[in-house]
């Protein structure tokens, strides 16, 4: 089941085609064109496709080649970078975010080519962290909308609404309440910066059309006083709807959604635990729909929590032996501990009563036993029944759990910056494996249970590390590193996405996002996971996601579920081989290039 196979190493820096790519239709002319960014070519636009669609004299004479232009704009992104050389970490990160936005805002094409190419310098602007402080400061950055906006004052009108969307085709949409923004709490409707975020990740690695793709605010208020009492605070004034209420609203945007698109994929992304999952719960087996909060970062912390196995030179099935301790019992703990008993239960055969011994789960209130009142009903399956537990009481500590478990890994999801601190970390040095791992999956950076430097010098340089945002890798002198890997659902949403749209299976199933998982646990090669690599670079996201996505379409070919996709269907899907799927995904996939215009009136 876990091969071990070893793909192309990246898929970086396709050249500068010469070949002529397909015609597109466009409905505009003019001053129409150039202010769209979907098909803006900015000085790009040859003298024939001028005069077809009437730009003579609207740009400057010169016609600038593709390759000049994207030179052009990294020459200004490398001297705004020296240019804003020693001020604050905040003040660089916001100013390449805003030179990368005003290109998005003005040349899709050219965006996302800048993007492509440099995915490891500008995911962390785009995306994880960077993305939590534009939204922090959205209100001040707004310029223009991006996406769309359904609040509580629409209910009723949502089923036309939807209609004001402008492409006629959508195949992936992201979707947040902004309850629950990485770990930085309700940022309302400022949280539409993650399904932007998430959404340019699907463009980058998936290769989904930007044509085809829309993120959404579900503007339900906020429970945030500091935004309600802000006068530039640009959502609805109110506290956040709730039970009934609330769940009308999602649900009156979800028809609306399925009557235009039936076929779209909606992600929910960062909705607070009680509603992702409930909605989750309402919604899967109506809808194709996933949260990528509990169902993708379960997916890639499974495959991290394999790979530590495979650290340490055992075989995959000591997983069912290795003693793990979650720090955090919300929709992402929860999400990984259920894949991983899932998991611990498929590989070795026992119960999953029985699988749940070895897991170990903390939340704000210690360490959660069946003596525990007021206990969320997701979280009820792990507790510990305090008899089993030799000496640790209900709410223990930290500390105290992982002085007493000795685990073999000490995974936090818990949003609190830090939480891992020195004497934490030093008690992992008693852990009873040879190489801890310590995943600290929180983000923005400022959330992670602790820094990369802080766990390599405190828990010992045999670790193995993750975060969920990045760090540098550790400099442990003589010319050693401390590997940092990125331990974050970006390596497989776009995947699960991707898959199950080419599938146009009408949900996704359990199989479909173990395969998703088990696809990148067997990306890495043996000498990598030796150096305690167990994530491939993001330069490699497109191949990544390529794999990901014949995963999951394979595993619903299995489960009788693909009814194929734009022209392909399941009778040919059934007969392609494991390569003739992969080439498939990746054919799918749409690479920025510039495309002749042709006017449709
Ligand atoms: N790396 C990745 O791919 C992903 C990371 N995350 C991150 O995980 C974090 C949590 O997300 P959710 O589970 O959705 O949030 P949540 O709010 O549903 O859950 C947070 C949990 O942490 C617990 N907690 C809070 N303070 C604690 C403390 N001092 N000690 C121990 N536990 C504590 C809470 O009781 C709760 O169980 C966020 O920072 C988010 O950015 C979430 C999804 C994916
Ligand atoms: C990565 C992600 O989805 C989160 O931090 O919520
Ligand atoms: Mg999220």
């Amino acid at each position: 089941m876990w091969k071990v196979t070893r793909f192309a190493a990246s898929s970086r820096s396709r050249l500068f085609s010469t070949a002529i790519p397909a015609p597109c239709m466009v409905h505009k002319r003019g001053a129409d064109i150039l202010h769209d960014p979907w098909f803006n070519k900015d000085t790009g636009f040859p003298l024939t496709e001028r005069d077809r669609l009437g730009l003579r004299g609207l740009l400057p004479p010169r016609i600038i080649s593709f390759q000049e232009q994207y030179d052009r704009f990294m020459s200004s992104y490398r001297s705004l970078e020296k240019n804003t050389h020693g001020q604050s970490d905040k003040i660089v990160s916001l100013s390449k975010w805003r030179i990368l936005n005003r290109l998005h805002d003005r040349n899709e094409t050219l965006y996302y080519r800048a993007l492509i190419d440099n995915i490891k310098e500008f995911a962390p602007i785009i995306y994880t962290p960077t993305v939590g402080l534009v939204c922090q400061n959205y209100c001040g950055l707004y310029r223009r909308p991006r996406g769309m906006y359904f609040s509580a004052k629409d209910k009723g009108e949502m089923m036309s609404m939807i209609y004001n969307w402008p492409a006629p085709q959508v195949d992936m949409i992201v979707l947040t309440d902004g309850s629950r923004i990485l770990g930085l709490g309700d940022l309302g409707v400022q949280g539409i910066g993650i399904p932007v975020g998430k959404l340019d990740m699907y463009v980058a690695a998936a290769g989904i059309n930007p044509q085809r793709i829309l993120p959404i605010m579900l503007d339900v208020g906020t429970n945030n006083q500091k935004l309600l009492d802000d006068r530039l605070y640009l959502g609805l004034r109110q506290p956040r709807l709730e039970g009934e209420e609330y769940l009308s609203i999602v649900d009156e945007f979800m028809e609306a959604v399925h009557a235009r698109w039936p076929k779209a994929i909606v992600q929910f992304e960062d909705f607070q635990m009680k509603w992702a999952f409930e909605t989750l719960k309402r919604y899967r087996h109506k809808f194709c729909m996933f949260n990528d909060d509990i169902q993708g970062t379960a997916g890639v912390a499974l495959a991290g929590l394999l790979g530590t196995v495979r650290a340490q030179g055992r075989p995959l099935s000591d997983f069912a032996k290795q003693k793990i301790v979650i720090v955090g019992a919300g929709s992402a703990g929860l999400g990984v501990l259920n894949m991983a008993v899932q998991a611990v239960s498929r590989m070795s055969g026992c119960s999953e009563t029985a699988a749940k011994s070895q897991f170990f789960l903390i939340d704000k209130n210690g360490l959660v036993t069946t003596e525990r009142s007021n206990l969320d009903p997701a979280a009820v399956p792990f507790a510990k029944n305090p008899r089993d537990l030799e000496g640790l009481a209900e709410g223990a500590s930290i500390i105290e759990v992982v002085k007493k478990v000795k685990p073999h890994v000490l995974l936090g999801l818990s949003g609190v910056g830090g939480v891992f601190n020195e004497q934490v970390l030093k008690a992992m040095r008693e852990s009873v494996s040879t190489k801890p791992a310590i995943f600290a999956m929180s983000n923005p950076t400022m959330n992670a249970e602790c820094t990369a430097i802080d766990a390599f010098n405190h828990a010992g340089e045999n670790i193995v590390f993750a975060s969920g945002s990045p760090f540098e890798n550790v400099d442990l002198g003589n010319g050693r590193a401390g590997h940092v890997n990125q331990a974050n659902n970006m390596y497989l949403f776009p995947g699960i996405g991707l898959g199950s749209l080419l599938s146009g299976a009408h949900h996704i199933t359990d199989g479909m996002l173990q395969a998703a998982s088990e696809c990148l646990a067997s990306y890495m090669t043996e000498e990598d996971i030796q150096k305690g690599i167990l994530y491939p670079s993001i330069d490699c996201i497109r191949n990544v996601t390529a794999e990901v996505g014949a995963a999951v379409l394979r595993a619903a070919i299995a489960e009788g579920l693909a009814e194929g996709h734009g022209g392909v269907g399941s009778k040919e899907l059934e007969h392609m081989s494991e390569d003739d799927t992969v080439e498939y995904v990746r054919g799918n996939m749409w690479y920025p290039e510039y495309c002749p215009l042709v006017h449709e009136k």
